[in-house]
């Protein structure tokens, strides 16, 4: 069979939800006081938003081959990202066989080391790695899944991510991880009300559910060090991104200060194998939390992934939905996901990329069976009801 060759590369972008997850309306939970790097300004401290962080939006890449099959992926890159795909990577993609995603990968992250290497660039690749890897399947007629070597486990586990843990245990997650609302700006004061929520949850949820909190970036050793310390008598699980991407001798120490049998957790923010062979290499945690729309995609994540088994270290994705579904349930080391709760209570299960997708699947009493993602590609089709734009052309 001759293999088709890639006809066509488009960047659309999209606003309100998608995988730009951030970019949600009034009221939502995500959008609540949350400790971020920007709360030490009062003028910041309430919303995400006040300082910007819906500004991308989602840019969708889709993918057209010779014999007219269309692959496509989604990301948090907006009109930077479609602007990149158009006038840059296009040249890399149109031409080559479907089967040429590693040289394709290669060739789109070494011509832009120059204003690249992580964030919106590194989202960039990983949105067209993501298409491509869609178009494959749908080509193969397989799942991505399959492509990566098949599951590992006959089903998936989930822990939610929201307001509501006690909510998520109702509804069969296994934890619940609570984003941090304090931040070292509000000083003791904020610490104490930030135990006070934990405990106040623990009381909820019982003894057995796991809770965790989220720091957003937002702490610093000293501070993370004393919210560890203080959430041991509530039975923390980990404690997650508590210090800024870069501050990986932080981490290192975090990890030796936190009390015994508690988690470090990091690695959303961090891209390629290089960032996370950092992470690594100097003990910085216990899990590594890519996400496979912004490390680098699905063929970055792999590379990753076998770093992190070789340092006996974890990998459960950030986010990013069927993206990191069909990923986790090839992995050993990759025990349970992460599901975002995207209704503005935290108090339903809602496809995570809501409304873009269409098939999007769902945990279901917190679980879901691999067979829910046996459909050619990553099993998602683009909601035909999403306005999309397509700002640049090449
Ligand atoms: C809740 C967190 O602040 C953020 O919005 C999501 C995140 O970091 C995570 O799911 O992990
Ligand atoms: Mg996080």
């Amino acid at each position: 069979m001759s293999m088709p060759t890639i006809k066509q590369i488009r960047a659309y972008t999209v606003r309100g939800g998608g995988a730009d997850y951030h970019d949600q309306g009034e009221g939502h939970w995500i959008d609540s006081q949350i400790s971020t790097p920007m709360s030490k300004y009062p003028d910041y401290r309430m919303t995400r938003r006040s300082f910007g962080l819906n500004v991308l939006g989602t840019l969708v890449v889709e993918v057209e081959a010779s014999d007219g099959t269309v692959g496509f992926g989604v990301t948090t890159a907006g009109e930077i990202g479609a602007f990149i795909v158009e006038k840059h990577l296009a040249r890399f993609v149109e031409g080559q066989r479907v089967t040429d995603i590693e040289k394709i990968w290669d060739q789109m992250f070494h011509a832009t080391l120059f204003y690249g290497r992580k964030g919106v660039v590194l989202n960039t690749i990983s949105g067209v790695d993501l298409a491509l890897w869609d178009l494959l399947g749908k080509i193969r007629d397989e799942p991505v899944h399959a492509l990566l070597g098949g599951p590992v486990r006959d089903e998936l586990q989930f822990y939610a991510t929201g307001a509501r843990p006690d909510l998520a245990q109702k509804m069969g997650f296994i934890g619940g991880k609570m984003p941090l609302k304090h931040g070292p700006a509000e000083g003791d004061a904020g610490l104490e009300k930030n135990l006070a929520q934990l405990a106040d949850m623990r009381e909820r949820v019982g003894d057995d559910f796991w809770l965790m909190f989220d720091c957003w970036m937002s702490l610093d050793l000293d501070y993370a060090t004393r919210l560890a310390q203080g959430a041991k008598a509530h039975g923390l699980k980990w404690i997650e991104e508590a210090l800024p991407p870069d501050d990986y001798w932080g981490y290192a120490a975090l990890k030796k200060s936190v009390p015994a049998g508690m988690l470090v957790t990091t690695g959303e923010h961090e891209a390629t194998r290089w960032g996370f062979r950092m992470l690594l290499e100097m003990g910085c945690c216990d899990i590594i939390q890519p996400d496979v729309g912004w490390c680098g995609g699905v063929t970055e994540l792999v590379k990753i992934s076998a770093l992190a088994d070789a340092h006996n270290t974890l990998v459960v994705p950030h986010g990013s939905s069927v993206y990191s579904y069909h990923f986790v349930v090839t992995r050993t080391n990759s025990p349970f996901a992460e599901f975002l709760m995207m209704a503005p209570q935290a108090d339903e299960v809602v496809p995570m990329f809501n409304p873009l997708l269409l098939d999007e699947p769902v945990p279901e009493n917190g679980r879901m069976r691999a067979s829910k993602l046996d459909a050619p590609g990553f099993g998602v089709r683009l909601n035909p009801d999403s306005t999309l734009a397509r700002p640049y052309t090449h």
